[in-house]
């Protein structure tokens, strides 16, 4: 189990920061940033649905080990709610569409998905649960206003359920509902304790795991179109779990606007395409914009407006959202940036945190750290390889706070 810890950072408190040693030494993090792979496709800004904005949008998604079944479940929702057109079904080799995907059978990219409930429109990012893939999940979660962990009940908890749910709870997701899946496939007693056994951990996490939703189904059979008591009834029993368990944030429409940069893409002939959840405020056609992170401050002009292919007039807090801006060449913006109005944000080497390091039970490690210590700093779209300095003590213990500063290698 990695150890993970969380900075809450002095100067801005509302940012907070998860370091996640999982991977060492991260090597030349542009080079890094360059080689991973996209995730939202846009193909052509030409005759475009407009967007209608007539509910209140939410960000959800699906997180849980390796092989449960997030990716069908994401397949599942979309057919059962295409049913009643709130959504356009996607197969599950549309959802893990790279070819690495298809060749192993497990989700590596985060995919991000769109549908609705008759209450809200939904973006929906599907996680990959494999442990190699963490710094993915740890980005399509952060990006979440709540989650479905989906727990297998031929399996139950696995390292990667709690680990899941750990780095969501740090991330500050506080809603979960949990889907138990592949009912279908485990007799009535092993269900039982899985949902006992899901229910303590969420306790252990430090959610209400008495009362925290449960829906118990099977997405293959909702997929298939058989038993349809485990299959789309769940998955609708599912989504009114999910549109009354998660609330909408409030989201902050009147900041100057902030977008963590997802992903990066170039259009023929149209110009580079910035994709992400914007953070803050409102982004329109026509406003200036100023790209930070890496060493870099880049200005450009935002010169469209999208969300999942369809022309926003504008993209307000909390979307999931797609920018094509003026001048720049798809390597000039990475991964990780943030995308601000300008003179708004400043970009900095170092960060000052109040920590709290989580004991071996709680997930964390087992020994205690001196500085110096070389780990993964992880916040909003960027991670970045940093040194740790405790300037007011020698070492710090696993269930300890303390102060700290860490800086970019
Ligand atoms: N019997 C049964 N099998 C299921 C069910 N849901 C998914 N599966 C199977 O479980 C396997 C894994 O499903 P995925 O949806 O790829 O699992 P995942 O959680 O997305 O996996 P990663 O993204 O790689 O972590 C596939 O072979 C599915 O067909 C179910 O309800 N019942
Ligand atoms: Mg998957």
């Amino acid at each position: 189990m990695a150890a993970c810890r969380v900075l809450r950072l002095l100067a801005t408190p509302r940012l907070s920061l998860s370091a996640h040693p999982l991977h060492g030494h991260s090597g030349n993090l542009i080079q890094r940033a360059r080689l991973l792979p996209a995730t939202i496709q846009i193909r052509s800004y030409a005759e475009k649905k407009v967007y209608q904005r007539d509910k209140p949008h939410c960000n959800i998604g699906t997180i849980g080990h390796v092989d449960h079944g997030k990716t069908t479940l994401t397949a599942a929702i979309t057919k059962v709610l295409s049913e009643k057109k709130l959504a356009l079904a996607k197969r599950y080799d549309e959802i893990d569409n790279a070819p690495q995907e298809k060749a192993r059978g497990i989700t590596i990219n985060v995919a991000h998905i769109e549908y609705s409930t008759e209450n809200r429109h939904y973006g929906h990012t599907d996680c990959p649960g494999h442990a190699d893939y963490i710094k993915n999940m740890i980005i399509g979660t952060s990006q979440m206003d709540g989650a479905i962990l989906v727990v297998a009940a031929t399996d139950g908890v696995m390292p990667q359920t709690r680990e899941h749910l750990l780095l969501a709870k740090q991330i500050g997701i506080d809603n979960i509902v949990v889907f138990v899946n592949k009912v279908d496939a485990a007799d009535e007693e092993m269900v039982e304790l899985v949902e006992m056994e899901v229910r303590e951990l969420l306790t252990e996490m430090g959610y209400d795991g008495d009362n925290a939703p449960l829906v118990k189904g099977s997405a293959l059979c909702a997929v298939e179109e058989k038993s349809p008591e485990l299959g789309a009834k769940a998955i609708e029993e599912l989504m009114a779990e999910v549109d009354k368990n998660i609330p909408t944030p409030q989201r902050e429409l009147d900041k100057p606007f902030m977008l963590p940069v997802e992903s990066v893409y170039s259009i023929a002939g149209r110009g580079t395409v910035v994709g992400g959840r914007l953070e803050r405020g409102v982004i329109k056609k026509g406003m200036e914009c100023e790209f930070l992170g890496f060493g870099k401050k880049i200005k450009s002009t935002v010169t469209g407006v999208e969300m999942f292919h369809q022309t926003l007039n504008e993209a307000q807090a909390g979307d999931q959202m797609a920018a094509l801006v003026r001048g720049l060449k798809r390597d000039d913006v990475l991964k990780g940036m943030i995308m601000a109005k300008p003179g708004t944000m400043k970009a900095y080497d170092h960060v000052e945190g109040q920590v709290y390091v989580l004991t071996k039970e709680e997930g964390g490690r087992a020994k205690p750290f001196t500085s110096y210590l070389n780990m993964q700093i992880y916040s909003k779209t960027w991670r970045c390889s940093a040194q740790i300095l405790i300037p007011e003590k020698e070492m710090v213990m696993p269930g300890e706070d303390a102060k700290w500063l860490s800086w970019q290698e």
